[in-house]
């Protein structure tokens, strides 16, 4: 039994395309159904739910006549306004046999990345779930365009789990849980726990699964699970057959072992929500000081800036090699940086003597910059 699983009070529930739809069909009803009926009576039995669900786009594909999974964005999005109009009606209509009234939250990566966007999505699920709501999550494929997209539900997952203060995350896919290998290859043999990236070191994650519907494959999912449990929140990847089974804490699926003491709010979305509008270059005694000491950024560490950001905005502190060291809320606009570098505290005017990165306002990582 998995006690952290079947004490959760409040769970998400991310259910991939590969479990609700098929190419040639589009929405399967009955499988849908399946997993309506095991979430109404999680919650007849007193616990909330939010539900995040893929399958706009292939739900688009059969009312458009488009055979395959579009390759280009304009199509895409046509499939995903079409297709997530039928999710969310037929969700509406089967939670409604249960009593439930569902709400649809249709999100972009905007939504989370900017920290007032992040708290107000915070603040909307909260009142959803107040109001006896269960909150349906999908990427507002429509309006998502590259540069601002999730890219897959699975990520998505994990940080509305995050913005949900959830106490559980089920992954929902065609495949009973991680294996040392795609089990649709080959031979394979299916991890029951993980408890930190060792575990996973001989482990093939391969892509979308064959029915051409998936987006994210197990690489995304075993992602989203780190990072959820990273932040506090226990997760089971298993097949969405085994939903029950995994809600009420059965050892079914793959379970991600809570990592570490669940960081705070701001420190989760730095990490994880938080896209950098710029860089700031330090020098080796400021990369040690902020890296072994944990203390904050001064001016004097500072040899170079990058990115037209203001202060607040979340940047990357990148060594003299080129290694993010952290993630921080910057202090000063970026036109104000460039007369500071290198100076000392004391020899700046008073109202330049503040932190250029306070260390409370900044979390470590160890990756060479997205370049
Ligand atoms: N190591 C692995 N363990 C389990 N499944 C894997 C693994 N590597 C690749 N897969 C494949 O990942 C698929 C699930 O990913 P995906 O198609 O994106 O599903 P979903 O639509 O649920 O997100 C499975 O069908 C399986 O074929
Ligand atoms: N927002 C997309 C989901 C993309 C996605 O991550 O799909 P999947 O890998 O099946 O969870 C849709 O609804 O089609």
């Amino acid at each position: 039994m998995r006690p952290e699983i079947a004490g959760a009070r409040r769970v998400v529930v991310k259910v991939g395309s590969s479990s609700l739809t098929t190419l040639a069909d589009g929405l399967d009803v009955e499988r849908l159904q399946a997993l309506v009926d095991v979430l109404g009576a999680l919650r007849a039995g007193g616990r909330e739910v939010v539900l995040v669900s893929s399958g706009a786009i292939a739900a688009g594909l059969a009312p458009l006549a488009l055979s395959g999974k579009p390759r280009d964005l304009a199509t895409a999005q046509a499939a995903a306004s079409v297709g997530q109009l039928r999710l969310v009606q037929t969700y509406a209509d089967a939670f409604a046999g249960h009593g439930v009234t569902v709400g649809q939250v249709l999100l972009t990566a905007d939504d989370l990345t900017r920290r007032s966007h992040y708290r107000n999505a915070r603040q909307t699920v909260e009142r959803l779930l107040a109001l006896g709501v269960l909150p349906i999550v999908n990427e507002n494929d429509t309006v998502a365009t590259e540069e601002i997209r999730f890219g897959d539900n699975d990520r998505l997952a994990a940080l509305v789990a995050h913005v949900a203060v959830a106490d559980a995350l089920v992954l929902l896919s065609d495949v009973d849980g991680v294996y040392d290998g795609d089990p649709r290859v080959g031979p394979a043999q299916r991890i029951d726990t993980v408890h930190g990236a060792d575990d996973l070191a001989h482990v093939v994650l391969g892509s979308a699964s064959r029915n051409g519907v998936g987006t994210g494959g197990m690489a995304t999912k075993v992602e989203a699970a780190m990072i959820a449990a990273h932040a506090g929140v226990p997760v089971v990847v298993t097949s969405a057959e085994q939903a029950g089974a995994a809600l009420a804490g059965e050892p079914v699926g793959t379970l991600f072992a809570v990592r570490g003491r669940r960081p705070s709010a701001r420190q989760f979305w730095l990490r994880y929500a938080s896209r950098p509008r710029g860089e700031v270059r330090l020098d080796a005694g400021a990369v040690a000081a902020v890296r072994e000491r944990g203390a904050s950024l001064l001016a004097a560490g500072v040899t170079g800036v990058s990115g037209e950001f203001l202060a607040d905005d979340p940047v990357d502190l990148v060594g003299p090699d080129g290694v993010v060291v952290a993630r921080g809320l910057v202090a000063y606009d970026a036109r104000e940086l460039p007369a500071l570098l290198g100076r000392k505290t004391a020899d700046l005017d008073p109202e330049h003597r503040r932190e250029v990165v306070h260390r409370d306002e900044m979390v470590l990582v160890g990756r060479r910059p997205a370049s």
